[in-house]
Order: structure tokens, then C-alpha cells, then sequence
């Protein structure tokens, strides 16, 4: 069993309870979301003052799903981000790494072990289950990968598991995946968009809280 601090991503913050148990708690990124679809969205004045109350040890990531380049450089005008997490192609990727000169993050949509990529050419990539094939958005849909898919897998390149964790299974997930880092969104919240602060302290101290059984 691996004693590595597992790192925690709180993603869809939208308002300021959320943010500051993200802050109290340690959480090491906190996420917005900048597409419009999703319950979670916030304009990038929001993420503005927002961004003004997270300290430099917690870095902010911006969730974006298929951005065109005027749609990255309009919110990056109003909010520093440090990292991009992207639902796109790899190729469009590394274009927007190149371009905007921050860390991407590549979501990966996983069904099977053959979904596992050998390689990965952005800094980081989230592993995350294939969406329905109804749903309205690509993630956030609080559905859960099949975790025995990844025991055992140790890839050379930095990844993160996300979909359907929540306080009460992350400790699970880390164990059987392996898992070095991991992302939440409706596994902390009372309603779809709004953080349950309580929520989020536990599943920060389980997620580094090796499950044992
Ligand atoms: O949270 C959203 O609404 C969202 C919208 C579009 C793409 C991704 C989104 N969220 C990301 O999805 C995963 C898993 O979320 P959940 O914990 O199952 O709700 C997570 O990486 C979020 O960053």
C-alpha cells in the first residue's frame, strides 16, 4: 500500500462556502467551470473573485469543453488560472498548451483497459468513465468508473481518477486504483452546483486515508 499523499482536486466551486472548506481542509486544486451547460458553470467575473480568495498553495484549474480559442483567451483576460482541464482531442490539446503556455490537463474517457493511453503529451491526464450516451455534458455526471480496471496500472505520466467519487468511496478507489490524485464534483455537494462544506472535509481526509479490506 502506497504511503504518497494523495492529491484532491474540488471541482465546480461556485461560490464562496465551498472555496474556503477547500481552503481549510487542503485541498491542492479547486476547479471552475466554464461551460455554460453545466449546472456548476460560473462567468469569468465570477471566477475572478472567487480566484482572489484562493491562496498559492492551492492552484486553480479551469474546466473547458471543446474551447475555441477566443473562448480560452476571453476568460484567461479576466481570471489567472494556473492550469487548463480540457475535454477535447489530444491533438486540439497540445495546440492550447502550445499556445496558452499553461499545464493541461487531458480528460480521457475510459470503458475499458484498452482506453488506458501508453503515452501522454499534456502534463496530466484525468482518468474518467465514457459519459451516457444521453448525457448533457462529458463529466459531472457523478458516474463511477469500474476501478478494478486501473489495480496495477502504473503509467510513467501523471494522472488523476475522477467520476462518482464521493467521502464515503474514495478511500476504496484510491486503494484498488492506485490512484495518486483525485477530482469530485457532485460527490461534495447538497444540490447540483453548491459545495457541502462537510462533505468536502471528509472526503479530503478519507482520499488520504488509505482504505484497508
Ligand atoms: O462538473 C461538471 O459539471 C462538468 C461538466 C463538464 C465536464 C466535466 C465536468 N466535471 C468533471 O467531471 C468529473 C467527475 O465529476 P463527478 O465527481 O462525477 O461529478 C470531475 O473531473 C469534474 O472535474
Amino acid at each position: 500500500m502506497s504511503s504518497v499523499r494523495t492529491g484532491v482536486k474540488i471541482c465546480g466551486i461556485t461560490e464562496e462556502a465551498g472555496l474556503e472548506a477547500c481552503v481549510e481542509y487542503g485541498a491542492d486544486w479547486v476547479g471552475f467551470v466554464f461551460f455554460e451547460r453545466s449546472p456548476r458553470y460560473i462567468s469569468a467575473l465570477q471566477a475572478k473573485a472567487l480566484a482572489a480568495r484562493v491562496p498559492d498553495s492551492i492552484k486553480k484549474v479551469g474546466l473547458f469543453v471543446r474551447p475555441d480559442d477566443v473562448a480560452l483567451g476571453r476568460v484567461l483576460g479576466q481570471v489567472e488560472l494556473d492550469i487548463l482541464q480540457l475535454y477535447t482531442t489530444p491533438e486540439r490539446a497540445l495546440q492550447i498548451q502550445a499556445k496558452f503556455g499553461l499545464p493541461v490537463w487531458l480528460s480521457i474517457p475510459v470503458a475499458s483497459q484498452a482506453d488506458l493511453p501508453q503515452q501522454c503529451m499534456v502534463e496530466r491526464l484525468l482518468i474518467e468513465p465514457k459519459p451516457p450516451t444521453d448525457a448533457t455534458r462529458p463529466g459531472g455526471n457523478a458516474q463511477r468508473l469500474n476501478w478494478d480496471l486501473l489495480h496495477g496500472w502504473k503509467p510513467a505520466y501523471s494522472w488523476m481518477l475522477a467520476g462518482g467519487l464521493n467521502p464515503e468511496n474514495v478511500g476504496q478507489a484510491v486503494a484498488i486504483a492506485g490512484a495518486p490524485a483525485v477530482d469530485v464534483s457532485s460527490g461534495v455537494e447538497s444540490a447540483p452546483g453548491i459545495k457541502n462544506p462537510d462533505a468536502i472535509a471528509r472526503f479530503i481526509h478519507n482520499a488520504r486515508t488509505p482504505a484497508v479490506g
